[in-house]
């Protein structure tokens, strides 16, 4: 099964709740929301107050990407906002295992983001203990920006690890991803795709978001 997660960076802040009705009837998954500090990354996006505000006029699950630094200090935070699954920077994480084990312990979903430059290796040890690993495919910190192409190689790999522990881990891919590249990077076995432009920046979002799901499945599952 192959998910999309549309991300709200690329929508149009005016209209938030129009651009979530719209994903949501266009049958998207999750709803992926970047929170960006200006520390971790150079751009400061949205906090829980927003997100709090949004969970009252949507179901859609809330996949919380935290681009922040000392994420621990704000996981009870944004589960009480609505969030759904809390996906940690691994490089902002001095002790990565503990705030796993802390994500965990409210019942949210959790996941681990490696930047491009991070080797899937850093997950040796926690791996079993993860809903998802995101695989980011540009630098955080932007919208619009262009796919990483040794992203493929690191999901490939990814995924060898997981089948080789038997693991229930799913591979979110973000950054870059569009009508033209999402099959490649399905093929190397990414499960969840997060896409911002290719969906709010198209002239007819909902079809986009039909086509990229169509792309990223295999002949026998479309
Ligand atoms: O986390 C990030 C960027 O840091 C992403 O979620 C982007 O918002 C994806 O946008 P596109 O590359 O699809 O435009
Ligand atoms: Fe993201």
């Amino acid at each position: 099964m192959k998910l999309i997660a549309p991300s709200i960076l690329a929508a149009d802040f005016a209209n938030l709740n129009k651009s979530i009705k719209m994903v949501e009837e266009a049958g998207c998954d999750m709803l992926h929301i970047d929170v960006m500090d200006g520390r971790f990354v150079p751009n400061i996006t949205i906090g829980p107050v927003v997100i709090e505000s949004l969970r009252k006029v949507t179901g859609i699950p809330f996949d919380i990407h935290l681009m922040i630094v000392e994420p621990e200090k704000y996981i009870e935070t944004f589960i009480e906002a609505g969030a759904d699954m809390i996906t940690v920077q691994a490089e902002a994480c001095v002790h990565l295992d503990r705030i796993i084990q802390q994500i965990k312990s409210t019942g949210a979903k959790v996941g681990v983001a490696l930047n491009p430059s991070t080797p899937e290796h850093m997950l040796e040890y926690v791996l079993d203990q993860l809903d998802m690993v995101l695989v980011m495919s540009v630098n955080p910190g932007f919208g619009g920006q262009e796919f990483i192409n040794g992203s493929l190689r690191k999901i490939t790999n990814l995924k060898a690890m997981i089948e080789q522990k038997s693991l229930n881990v799913k591979i979110q891919v973000d950054g870059g991803i569009n009508q033209n590249n999402i099959n490649k990077i399905s093929q190397a076995g990414a499960d969840i795709f997060v896409a911002g432009s290719a969906i709010f920046n198209s002239t007819k979002p909902t079809e986009a978001v039909k086509h990229l799901r169509a792309a990223a499945m295999s002949e026998e599952e479309r």
